[in-house]
């Protein structure tokens, strides 16, 4: 990150007109209330000061009347009730503005991080520092609101006692200023420091993170223990932490310098004025109002000016932050719009991959190097290769994850880089060979296939039969309504009984019955579908979906190269290109790259047999 960039004052005064523009957004009324608890705080010191230099001038005046003095003893409890009430008030609005703000700073972001239609952004490092910095800039939104109103509270304050001072002395009045300014400036270079700091150890705020997650985490608990790894782990999870208090310290152990120079100024003048004040008054030039006014003055503009510097520090230090905020909510889409989108039509000719070339970083290695293949529309096409072929990489191409960085991919002719990706997917159903398992119903993992259908438990158990884990579902504790978590409870239940886990393979079946709940989408495709399946429920699966896909064109990766044999065309790829096509038996005539497979894995299997 460009220091001068991101932390320059037109930063700072976007942040904060960002933040402000929020609150409004966000909750008016409160903001408006809130708003007026700060003149009243901001303007009451003043005027009780005021009053109070009233009664003493009259108290040491001759032929006083304790009787004049009411109205003045009236107004002082008046201003102490309204302040009390100010302060109760601005409590609660405050409160309202943290939530409110929060909640909606926080719905922004996700939405601007859910409006990003491809995957390249969220797998950039940096990218993920910035999501990370913006949600704790979000969080503490409204801390920056509390830091504007306390600041404009200050300057009232500050504003009222100077013109007090200014009647009293002039000199005075420019001495006090003029001491604040050093103490302005410091703390303001200390802020734009700190948020650098915070900039410069994201990346080892997010890894101790990840450390932290791998040894709390259920999942990862077994091959940590297994392998020893949790002592390592906490090592390293100690290292990136100390690393990060090590800068800390120091940036910190620069500002007790800074402090106590300017507490030492502070105390400095404040005790000159008062001497000043009290010889003058002994020379009769001030009243002992005016040194009551003096002494008032000088303690409510040392505090408001400690106030406004720190409001003024902070929220320039949130501003700061808030620009990674407004980074990630602005961030445009890293799949460029169609200039003129076009609605996918139902697929009725065929999808093309006309020379695609495509790798993950401009200077990562090529991936796919020229693919070029046709799958005509109602056919089932099989993709099969070594680890790291490029297979699932062809995958996320199809479902416009990614762009390709040459070449093109064609739905009936038409380039899908003129369709909005998300009409595409709408046509398309996929298992990913690393399927999500979502913490909640069994009936919702399935449902979330289909939205519209997430409360059809008909169409829920057709798929659920399709993908052979009906009957695994029916003897859950609660049926589909069990939830698979050992973290959350079900939602509007009185059950606080912990879900259940299901195994590997079973979670791979919900996961092919929440794609087949699109199971009449244009295209399906099948990213190893049969991982972590039994031999029996592999075979039944595989003919359950070989049924389905007839007729439909559907793209099958798997390394099985059994469940392949019956698709209508078989494609291998090698170092990213088309090494052969063809159907199994020219294939096994062709005597090549797929016949060396498939004969290696069956005799893989006679050899086990015998
Ligand atoms: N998000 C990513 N960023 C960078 N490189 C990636 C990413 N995903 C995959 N790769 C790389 O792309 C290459 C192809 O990966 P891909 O997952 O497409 O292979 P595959 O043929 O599906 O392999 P497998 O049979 O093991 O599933 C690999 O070298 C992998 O390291």
């Amino acid at each position: 990150m460009s220091g001068s960039s991101t932390s320059g004052p037109a930063a700072v005064l976007r942040g904060l007109s960002a933040v402000l523009a929020l609150t409004g957004r966000s909750c008016p009324g409160a903001l408006a209330a809130r708003v007026a608890t700060v003149v009243i705080a901001g303007t009451a010191p003043v005027a009780a000061s005021w009053l109070l230099k009233y009664v003493v001038d009259s108290l040491a005046a001759e032929g006083f009347r304790a009787s004049d003095l009411n109205w003045a003893a009236a107004g002082i409890g008046l201003l102490t009730i309204l302040l009390a009430a100010a302060s109760a008030v601005s409590s609660y609005a405050d409160g309202r503005i943290r939530r409110a703000t929060s909640t909606r700073a926080q719905s922004e972001l996700l939405t601007a991080v859910n409006r990003l239609s491809g995957l390249s952004k969220l797998e950039q490092p940096a990218f993920h520092d910035r999501v990370q910095l913006a949600v704790q800039s979000a969080q503490g939104a409204e801390r920056l609101v509390g830091a504007v109103l306390q600041g404009a509270q200050s300057v009232l304050t500050l504003a009222g006692f100077l013109t007090s001072l200014l009647l009293v002395s002039p000199t005075l009045a420019a001495v006090l200023v003029v001491a604040a300014v050093p103490a302005l400036f410091a703390h303001l270079a200390n802020s734009r420091h700190r948020a650098d700091l915070f900039w410069r150890t994201s990346n080892l705020a997010r890894r101790q993170i990840f450390y932290r997650g791998l040894l709390t985490d259920s999942q990862a608990a077994k091959e940590i223990r297994l392998y020893g790894l949790g002592g390592y782990f906490a090592q390293r999870m100690r290292t990136d932490l100390d690393s990060i208090n090590g800068q800390e310290e120091r940036l910190d152990r620069r500002l007790v310098a800074y402090e106590t120079a300017l507490a030492v100024l502070g105390a400095g003048v404040s005790t000159g004025a008062l001497v000043w004040g009290v010889h003058q008054a002994a020379a009769h030039v001030l009243t002992a109002g005016d040194v009551s006014l003096l002494v008032a003055a000088l303690a409510g503009m040392q505090t408001a000016l400690v106030g406004l510097v720190g409001c003024i520090a902070q929220s320039h230090q949130t501003a700061l932050m808030f620009s990674h905020y407004l980074h990630v909510v602005q961030v445009g889409d890293d799949l460029p719009a169609p200039a003129a989108p076009i609605a996918p039509p139902p697929l009725r000719q065929g999808l093309e991959l006309r020379d695609v070339w495509f790798r993950y970083s401009d200077d990562g290695p090529w991936i796919l190097r020229g693919i070029s293949l046709f799958v005509p529309h109602g056919t089932s096409l099989a993709v099969v290769g070594l680890n790291g072929a490029g297979k699932s990489t062809l995958v996320k191409l199809l479902c416009r994850l990614y762009d390709p960085q040459r070449g093109s991919i064609h739905w009936d002719g038409i380039d899908i880089r003129d369709f909005p990706a998300d009409q595409l997917r709408e046509r398309v159903s996929v298992v990913f060979q690393d399927p999500m398992e979502y913490d909640l119903t069994a009936g919702e993992n399935i449902g979330l296939g289909d939205l519209g259908s997430l409360h059809d438990h008909g169409r829920i158990r057709a798929a659920a039969d399709d993908a052979d884990i009906h009957t695994a579902l029916t003897r859950l504790p609660q049926g589909y309504d069990t939830m698979l978590s050992r973290m959350f409870f079900p939602d509007d239940t009185e059950d606080s009984s912990p879900g259940v886990q299901l195994s590997g393979g079973q979670w791979q079946r919900l996961a092919l019955a929440r794609a087949l709940m699109r199971s009449e989408r244009d295209l399906m495709i099948l990213d190893e579908p049969g991982t972590g399946l039994d031999a029996v429920a592999e075979r039944h699966v595989h003919d359950r979906l070989t049924s389905l896909r007839r007729g439909a064109t559907s793209i099958l990766v798997s390394h099985r190269l059994g469940t392949v044999r019956a698709a209508d065309a078989i494609v291998v790829i090698a170092d990213g290109t088309v090494r052969e096509a063809g159907t199994h038996e020219q294939l096994m005539t062709a005597d090549g790259a797929y016949a060396e497979l498939f004969t290696t894995q069956a005799q893989g299997y006679e050899e086990t047999v015998r």
